[in-house]
């Protein structure tokens, strides 16, 4: 059994339109116009016990839909959730405990208290026991240097610092899963590596599973081994992170710093993309031609000084899926 399971989930919004006009008004109030929207649309996927997951898409996708009905916060209009073997929706409580949420748009610490305070009332509405409290503030120290803003009052934290509170506030009770909607949006660099390896020692030294979902692909590419993108209320990618990214976006660039001018650039399984006097960048399919083999086979005819084999592009797979310029089987 994994640790969470979603099975052909479906959340229908329905909207009513409202006409314009006396009469348009009062024909709204005895038959509104009513529309369904398909805020997730049939998902499935596991997350098993440890994983770092991006739970990543386009605005409008889904994913804080997803978020609010895996937390209870939500009703789904049909299929299943189970977390650890049960259900949000039937006994949210026992769900609850096990986790840890942060909305980066919001925060659940208390703006007229010290922050300090706000955990010591967050003990008391979890049921903290003390040496848990305790032990979790000073993890929180260590990793995130919490000790030091426990006694400046909430509405006086910088953004970066009230994310730093949020994140100590939400695996106060020992989550086993982090739930984390856009914990980096609007922080500055140093804040956003601050979260970054938050999540990464909450992940390794307690094994905590975190489920993240962020418009920021640094985040993805710093954290997630693996990536559920969904796209129109559904899953469209489900795996490795690289094994979507070389797919997605197969092209390598090998860049050449020539030590002499040559003649004959040309190579059949590459396409040239720049040359700027003795620096030429050529651009290949790593289905076509190994980074290798291209090397091999230029060094033969070219006074190669330097070279450097680019990556494919992280950003250029996902802007292409996010485009829905990508075919579904
Ligand atoms: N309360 C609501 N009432 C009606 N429609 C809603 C409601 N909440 C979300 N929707 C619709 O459901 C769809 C999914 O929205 P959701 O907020 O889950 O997307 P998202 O992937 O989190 O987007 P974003 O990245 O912009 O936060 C959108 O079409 C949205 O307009």
């Amino acid at each position: 059994m994994a640790l969470i399971e979603v099975r052909d989930l479906v959340k229908e919004y329905v909207l009513t339109t409202k006409k314009t006009g006396l009469r348009g008004s009062l024909q709204s109030l005895f038959f509104p116009d009513k529309r369904r929207v398909h805020g997730v649309d049939g998902i499935s996927f596991d997350i098993e016990s440890g994983e770092i997951v991006g739970y990543i898409g386009p605005n409008g996708a889904g994913k804080s839909t997803t978020i609010k009905m895996l937390t209870g916060i939500l009703h789904p209009t049909s299929g299943t959730i189970r977390i650890n073997g049960i259900s949000p929706q039937k006994d949210r409580k026992a769900v609850v405990s096990q986790l840890g949420v942060v909305f980066g748009q919001r925060t659940q610490l208390y703006w007229d208290l010290r922050l300090g305070e706000s955990f010591e009332l967050l003990k008391r509405i979890y049921r903290i026991d003390d040496e848990t409290f305790r032990m979790n503030l000073n993890t929180m120290a260590d990793v995130l240097g919490i000790d030091k803003l426990v006694d400046t009052p909430v509405r006086q934290l910088s953004l970066g610092q009230r994310m730093k509170g949020d994140l100590a506030a939400a695996v106060l009770h020992s989550p086993s899963i982090l739930f984390l909607d856009e914990p980096t949006i609007g922080l500055d660099v140093e804040s956003k590596h601050a979260v970054r390896d938050f999540i990464r020692e909450i992940n390794r030294q307690r094994g905590t599973t975190v489920v993240l979902t962020t418009h920021d692909l640094d985040d993805v590419e710093q954290l997630c081994e693996r990536l559920i993108v969904v796209s129109g209320g559904k899953v469209v990618e489900d795996g490795p992170l690289r094994t979507i990214v070389g797919r997605l976006a197969p092209f390598r660039v090998l860049e050449l710093q020539l030590e002499r001018a040559a003649a004959n650039l040309q190579h059949s399984k590459a396409e040239i993309l720049r040359q700027d006097g003795l620096r030429v960048s050529y651009r290949f399919d790593r289905n076509l031609v190994t980074a290798a083999e291209l090397i091999a086979d230029l060094s033969q005819r070219l006074p190669i000084q330097d070279l450097k084999v680019k990556e494919p592009d992280i950003e250029d797979a996902i802007r292409e899926l996010y485009r829905g310029n990508v075919a579904y089987g």
